[in-house]
């Protein structure tokens, strides 16, 4: 191919990546392969100048603004770094630096590159007063409220800082507790999330900060910046911020030369595993700011940094067999067992293979040499197979047509990517994963009886549904009888189950394990219909309308409602006094104003909070839904709303008001 049409293609090729990667979270391909193809570009830009494209991948940061949510100049443009997979590179940076500090000694400091967002963090006398995303570089995100949820970042700062400071540093989801969102996604039947790079992305867009709160971000710190000159040197600004009460990963190190910095990359090739957080590499940067001035900027990129990246972390070995796990669900998921391999740290011995597609689309078979890499995701995955490995005769894997567990035929709806057991009732995993969700922390977090413990009833026969844990007290000399359970035990769990009979009523709907009916969605029904009963009669059409529920989940509650055991069930619970509705007053109604109107409201608003215009709406009578129809009777439009929103209520002919028209319309007290 001629260079221009190899500069098209990839020019091409790279805006697009780039556009899935910032604007939607999706790596199509791994970094390594987008930084081969950024690489390339550059190399051809440089051999034919006259050919590259103004607005070229190599010349500008690759991310954008969201038109989600205002947005603000950055004071300093938040540029990106240049990377390179070899010490090679690293040499010839070396190199560049001691030309362009003329022979001046000098030295690094090199730091873990955490895989998260990037963030600036605008403080004031003190007082966190703004964070803003990366965006483009030149503007971003105003994303305050979400970062304010936080909570190891300060909002305020202790002595000693100067009245006027950005700080800037990575957002991040650790990576145990994205494990635990996908584990509960994976439970609800929900998608799961790549890695914790996009998940902590994806959270920063949320509008709601309720739901960021959920997400339990966290924050390093890797740069303060002051207009004038507070500090001598990078090193000394890290300490400060650490002494003002900001996050700093304690990973960082001063570095005298390269083979410092070289020893360093070595050492935590392994070690950086171990560490709370998603890493990519070392970024490596000069340590005193007069020289990293010295050096400046080029339109990307600082001349005095540079990201040295590992490589994707792969290993070959044997794919012995293929589990196929049943959840509380009834989706089934394969699991790879592997000859154990050494792999990043780790002796790995299973891998996921996400679904039936995958399986198909990589010919595994078993006996297969496999190679696994451990990129983002924690649970190594299976990549590909070295088919000139490939043993005679090996028999393609065939993904089981029924229910490993009780032998029901599975199906696999439309659109779905996992066959599931549609053996609600009677498929043994799915009815003791049931009782363990039910059990669990952020469910009835009973005292005394943990998973385990009820996985081990559920075996002997004692337990079958919820309504059965409740039957336990009445068996207290049978439970005695049991191996391991002495009669204190037994009486703590006792008293464990009667006073899990005060959770709030919307933990008991998440506990009962509806099929998308998570944390979030349970709370907002149990506040919407505030009893059981109510919940059971309503429609699926009507539940779609309350604000974050929408019409999968609906259907699934809908569903769920009809079917007689759940009723039965629910009246067990009943009998045995579990909360089924919410207690305390329902928010007083101020007037009536509003009786017989419904409203949608989006975008972003300058006085209140969405969630607090919404009480205010349902304090004065009205209604809150989700989807703008001819019925409507205002979209209350705040800032940044989409235009497709716009659009859709202008051609139904519904009323578009302001946050201030709405406030209009409230009787005057
Ligand atoms: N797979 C894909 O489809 C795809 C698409 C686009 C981009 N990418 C990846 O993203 C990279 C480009 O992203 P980028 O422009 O954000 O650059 P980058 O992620 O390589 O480097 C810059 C970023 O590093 C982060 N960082 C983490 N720790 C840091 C520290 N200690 N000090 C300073 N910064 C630190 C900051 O967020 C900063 O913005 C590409 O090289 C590629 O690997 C992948
Ligand atoms: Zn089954």
């Amino acid at each position: 191919m001629d260079p221009q049409s190899r500069i098209q293609e990839l020019t091409q090729r790279l805006h697009y990546l780039n556009n899935q990667y910032y604007q939607h979270d999706i790596s199509e391909v791994s970094d390594q392969e987008f930084d081969a193809m950024l690489a390339e570009l550059n190399q051809l830009e440089k051999a034919h100048p006259d050919l590259a494209p103004a607005n070229s991948p190599t010349q500008r940061v690759g991310g954008t603004i969201t038109k989600q949510f205002a947005t603000a100049q950055h004071r300093y443009p938040m540029l990106s770094l240049g990377n390179t997979y070899s010490e090679d590179d690293l040499r010839e940076f070396d190199e560049r630096v001691q030309k362009g500090l003329e022979g001046a000694p000098y030295s690094y400091v090199c730091e873990q590159k955490f895989d998260g967002v990037a963030m600036s963090l605008h403080y004031a006398t003190g007082e966190l007063q703004q964070g803003v995303t990366r965006g483009d570089g030149t503007r971003g995100d105003v994303v305050t409220a979400n970062v304010r949820t936080i909570r190891t970042l300060p909002l305020h700062l202790r002595a000693g800082f100067p009245a006027d400071v950005e700080v800037r540093g990575e957002v991040f989801m650790p990576n145990q507790v994205f494990n635990d969102l996908n584990q509960e996604r994976e439970q609800n039947g929900e998608a799961l999330l790549a890695n914790p790079r996009n998940a902590a992305s994806g959270a920063l867009k949320l509008q709601d900060s309720a739901l960021v709160a959920a997400r339990r971000l966290r924050f390093y710190a890797y740069s303060v910046l002051t207009p004038g000159r507070h500090f001598t040197s990078h090193s000394e600004s890290l300490e400060a911020a650490n002494a003002w009460g900001l996050p700093v990963s304690p990973t960082w190190r001063r570095c005298a030369d390269l083979g410092e910095v070289l020893a360093y990359i070595h050492e935590w090739a392994q070690k950086r595993f171990e560490l709370p957080v998603n890493t990519d590499g070392i970024v490596i940067k000069v340590d005193n700011l007069r020289q990293q001035d010295q050096l400046g900027l080029t339109a990307k990129s600082p001349r005095w940094a540079i990201a040295y990246k590992y490589p994707t972390a792969a290993a070959r070995t044997e794919l012995l067999r293929i589990e196929y796990n049943v959840g509380r669900t009834g989706a089934v998921t394969p699991v790879a067992h592997l000859t154990p391999v050494p792999l990043a740290g780790t002796v790995v011995k299973r891998a996921s293979v996400h679904n039936a597609n995958q399986i198909a689309l990589l010919d595994l078979r078993l006996g297969d040499m496999v190679f696994v890499e451990k990129g983002g995701e924690i649970i190594p995955k299976i990549t590909g197979v070295d088919f000139a490995a490939r043993p005679a005769g090996a028999e393609p894997i065939r993904y089981p047509s029924e229910c490993p567990a009780c032998g029901t035929p599975l199906v696999r709806p439309e659109g779905e990517a996992h066959y599931r057991c549609p053996n609600e009732r009677g498929c043994p995993p799915q009815l003791k994963a049931r009782l363990e969700h039910y059990v669990s922390r952020k469910a009835l977090n009973i005292d005394g009886l943990g998973a385990e413990t009820v996985g081990r009833f559920f075996d002997l026969g004692l337990v079958k549904t919820p309504a059965d844990i409740y039957d336990l007290p009445q068996r207290r000399a049978e439970l005695i009888g049991l191996e391991r359970l002495g009669e204190k035990s037994i009486d703590n769990l006792i008293a464990g189950i009667e006073k899990s009979k005060t959770v709030p009523f919307e933990r008991v709907l998440f506990g009962l394990g509806i099929r998308y009916v998570g944390e979030t969605v349970a709370q907002k029904l149990a506040q919407h219909y505030r009893t059981m009963s109510a919940i059971l009669a309503a429609s699926a059409k009507e539940m779609a309308d309350v604000p974050e529920v929408g019409g999968v989940i609906a259907d699934s509650m809908a569903l769920w409602s009809q079917q007689p055991e759940n009723q039965h069930l629910v009246q067990r619970l009943q009998a045995a006094s579990v909360p089924l509705e919410v207690t305390g007053e329902p928010p007083k109604a101020v007037s009536d104003r509003f009786a017989g109107l419904t409203f949608v409201l989006s975008g972003v608003f300058e006085n209140y909070s969405r969630e607090q215009l919404q009480d205010l709406i349902q304090q004065h009578g009205g209604k809150i839904t989700s989807s703008i129809s001819k019925k409507l009777s205002y979209l209350v439009a705040g800032e940044n709303m989409g235009p497709a929103k716009r659009e859709k209520a202008t051609m139904m002919k519904v009323p578009i008001i302001s946050e201030n028209e709405l406030l209009a319309l409230l009787p005057v007290d």
